[in-house]
């Protein structure tokens, strides 16, 4: 979910050199989907491990990881398009299983001898799926399913030795096989949800066409990834940046067990958090898991910082920016340290690998929305050695490895917050003031969502502050002129889009009549009803 703006070096998948464990895998070859992901977190759930690797990766450094099978990503591109990103056509013959997705079937079927066009129709959403072949690949997929499309182009001839597996009104090849040589392509998107029957072909694939056992448990990761940190670290010292959130609340914790008081936690208090935030998460830490945080109140010199400004990506480089000045100053205080450790996550080393195209220059390029503020891109001169045992892990896997751990459902449950905090949800400068109409506000509204029980059902609930608007009410028979304050709501499974979040009319009310009464300086309420796309989560 967060990208670094000057990324790790050794989150690099290209650049890593790391030793291939005996569980089985699958590859995931990326052509730029935005499913990618999803892809792997499909076949993890299936508690078999899988890697995401860019589509230049050779066909040599794929064998080693010793994969059981191998899926090709969609794309953004067509294949016949003069920059289209191909993959080694080594990796045919390596006798391994191959399931084409979508651009990744088109791939296989046009380097393997036959022919992709643009079709006189594309199909974009649900599709119903004809089985002609109900055997394999599509055991346990109904007759008729519904299945998610989302293709202009088409597969006109299939290759030698290939056969039809399923067909739709509009694209007679909507999966296809050549079951000798192992290899299958859909035109659909089975790691979708809205894929009907999606699920059940990606266990067929995983465990009868590649032959994987589920041996990816939460367990062994813990057990595995405690003896690398030991055996990284030895009897040195180690830095945790905590933030409060699930990923480095449970690097905190894994790290603990590893190495015991040898580690030192460090919160910084940028002056942007939730009210009450940064004294309970001390609390918790010092009292609860006797784990004691090394608490800096920086919030004078962040406030100071942002004195006039107001253009988003300005305060988030500024605060990422003066927030490893902080770090660096404390941890020089309080070192020797040798190692850092983060919360990367398996998302921050996919997204630095930028696979997708141009299609005009056949360049790799990044699509950047945001800046997000982290802790990657320290100084070198810090020379610190990195710890990352998550930067294998999707959130949800983060999130069982914590409870295993032993964290309390109150953290492990816990809404993403952003690193700048309410300092992007001040839409315009920041000053004490603003920022504590947004606490007070925010406050009720956390306390109204808990109350309805509806915490866990919500992405994230949050409030907004516009304090360059003023409009007119009424209170006691007074005027105002006060600000506005935006609610937000949204459901998400992983943050990469949103719908808001239909809560009911009566809390909706609750809040709003609460903050309008208890809260000075805001005189109404309004809510936010964009999803993500087009809008974003944050307001800035
Ligand atoms: N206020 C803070 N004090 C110390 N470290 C922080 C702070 N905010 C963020 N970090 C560090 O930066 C990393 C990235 O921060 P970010 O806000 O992007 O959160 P994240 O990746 O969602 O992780 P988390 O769930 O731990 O908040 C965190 O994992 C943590 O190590
Ligand atoms: O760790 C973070 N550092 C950041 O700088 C940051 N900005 C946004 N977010 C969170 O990311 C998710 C997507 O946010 P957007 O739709 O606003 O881009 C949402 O969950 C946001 O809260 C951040 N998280
Ligand atoms: N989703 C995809 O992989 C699309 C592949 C290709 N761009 C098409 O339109 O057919």
């Amino acid at each position: 979910m967060v990208s670094t703006s000057q990324p790790i070096p050794s989150t690099d998948p290209s650049t890593q050199s790391e030793k291939v464990s005996d569980r089985p895998m699958i590859a995931i070859v990326d052509f730029g989907s935005q499913y990618s992901e999803l892809i792997a977190r499909r076949i993890r759930e299936t508690q078999v491990y899988s890697e995401v690797m860019p589509y230049y990766t050779s066909a040599e450094e794929i064998a080693k990881f010793r994969p059981r099978g191998i899926i090709l990503s969609g794309g953004p591109n067509s294949v016949y398009a003069p920059n289209a990103p191909h993959c080694d056509p080594g990796i045919w013959d390596l006798g391994i299983p191959i399931l084409g997705v979508c651009y990744g079937m088109q791939l296989m079927v046009q380097q393997l001898g036959g022919r992709v066009e643009q079709a006189d129709r594309g199909e974009y959403g649900k599709a119903s799926l004809t089985i002609d072949d109900p055997t394999d690949l599509l055991t346990n997929v109904d007759d008729g399913a519904v299945m998610w499309m989302s293709h202009g182009d088409s597969v006109l001839e299939m290759p030698a030795g290939f056969t039809v597996l399923a067909h739709t009104a509009n694209t007679p090849c909507a999966a296809i096989a050549n079951p000798e040589r192992n290899f299958y392509g859909v035109q659909f998107h089975p790691e979708v949800v809205h894929s009907i029957g999606g699920k059940a072909l990606i266990r067929n694939f995983v465990y009868h066409i590649c032959e994987c056992e589920p041996t990816w448990t939460t367990e062994s990761f813990i057990e595995e990834s405690i003896r690398e940190i030991r055996s990284q670290v030895g009897e040195k010292r180690v830095l945790l940046a905590l933030s409060g959130g699930v990923d480095s609340s449970t690097l905190a914790f894994l790290l603990h067990r590893a190495i015991g008081d040898r580690l030192t936690c460090m919160f910084i208090d940028q002056g942007f958090m939730r009210k009450g935030e940064p004294e309970r998460l001390v609390k918790l830490f010092k009292e609860q898991f006797h784990i004691p945080v090394e608490y800096i109140n920086a919030s004078d010199r962040f406030l100071n910082l942002m004195e006039g400004i107001i253009e988003p990506e300005r305060k988030r480089k500024l605060i990422g920016y003066e927030f490893i000045k902080v770090f660096e100053e404390e941890s020089r205080r309080l070192g020797p340290f040798d190692y850092l450790a983060q919360g990367t996550l398996y998302p921050d080393v996919i997204e630095s690998a930028d696979t997708n195209i141009d299609p005009a220059t056949g360049k790799r390029i990044a699509v950047k929305i945001k800046s997000h503020h982290n802790v990657g891109g320290l100084p070198p001169d810090l020379r610190f050695v990195l710890v990352e045992p998550l930067r294998k892990l999707f959130k949800d896997e983060v999130r069982k490895v914590g409870t295993v751990l032993g964290l309390p459902a109150e953290i492990v449950k816990r809404q993403p917050f952003p690193g700048p905090g309410l300092a992007i949800r001040i839409i315009g400068e920041i000053t004490p003031e603003r920022l504590e109409m947004l606490r007070d506000a925010d406050l009720i509204l956390r306390q109204e969502i808990n109350r309805s029980g509806m915490y866990n059902e919500l992405w994230q609930a949050f409030a907004v502050l516009l304090p360059t608007v003023r409009s007119v009410g009424v209170m006691g028979d007074a005027r105002t002129y006060a600000h506005p304050v935006v609610l937000r709501f949204v459901t998400s499974e992983d943050g990469m889009t949103a719908d808001w979040a239909k809560v009911p009319y009566e809390l909706i009310g609750t809040i709003a009549n609460r903050i309008v009464n208890e809260v000075p300086g805001i005189n109404r309420v309004v809510m936010d009803v964009t999803s993500k796309p087009p809008g974003t989560i944050e307001w800035e």
